[in-house]
């Protein structure tokens, strides 16, 4: 059994937060981004995150957020952490960090070696990076599209801030990205769905024990 930490994004019903908090995940994410098949509202994320027990971490996703609806949030569920998962700049990371005093994980989205600069730049003000995909172009939805990168891009690098692999990860697949990149943290979304917004305690189960079992 490795420490491989997962994190389980995008859940809108309990019984997928139990799911996913027994089978171990450390990480739970709530999706705030009306244009996402997997939003939520503050007042069900509130309820979600009652049944989340200490030492698992919440985390309130958000694109482009304005400081009216992160307050909105901050103030309403008992969060543990951003994802911000925009074209957040990194002034605009370190405002977010010292405005509310919680870690910030900034993603980036990777397609080819251009891409990785990026990682460097926000690891001097993000308390951790969240590694994904780029989405493609066009998409209305900057993430949880299910799209992997070349896990290559990135094998044997490392940065000064912890960070998570992210993109397309499966039960099938995050074995041999854990194996090529030497990530310690994985997370996922569109990989434990059905169809996009339906999350499935099976798919979750063994998406866990993939990643933990190598
Ligand atoms: O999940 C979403 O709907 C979402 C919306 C907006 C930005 C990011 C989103 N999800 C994040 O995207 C990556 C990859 O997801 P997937 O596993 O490929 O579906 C992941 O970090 C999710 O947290």
């Amino acid at each position: 059994m490795s420490d491989v930490a997962v994190k389980i994004c995008g859940l809108t019903e309990a019984r997928h937060v139990t799911a996913a908090v027994e089978a171990g995940a450390r990480y739970i994410g709530f999706v705030f981004f009306p244009k996402s098949p997997r939003n939520v509202d503050v007042a069900t994320a509130a309820k979600l995150a009652a049944d989340v027990p200490p030492g698992v971490a919440k985390v309130a996703l958000v694109v482009d957020a304005n400081d009216a609806t992160l307050d909105e949030i901050a103030a309403r569920v008992p969060i543990d952490m951003w994802q911000l998962h925009g074209k957040e700049s990194p002034e605009r990371v370190a405002e977010v960090r010292a405005r509310f005093g919680l870690p910030v994980m900034k993603a980036v989205g990777v397609a080819d070696e251009g891409d990785l600069a990026a990682l460097a730049a926000y690891a001097r003000v993000a308390d951790q990076l969240l590694v994904d995909a780029k989405p493609p172009k066009g998409a209305e939805v900057p993430g949880g599209q299910g799209v992997a990168f070349d896990w290559r891009l990135i094998a044997g690098r490392g940065w000064a801030k912890p960070w998570m692999l992210a993109g397309g990860l499966t039960a099938q697949n995050v074995g041999l990205a854990i194996g090529l990149t030497g990530a310690r943290q994985v997370d996922v979304s569109s990989g434990v769905e059905t169809a996009p917004g339906h999350k499935d305690s099976d798919l979750i189960r063994a998406f866990i024990t993939a990643a933990q079992v190598r």
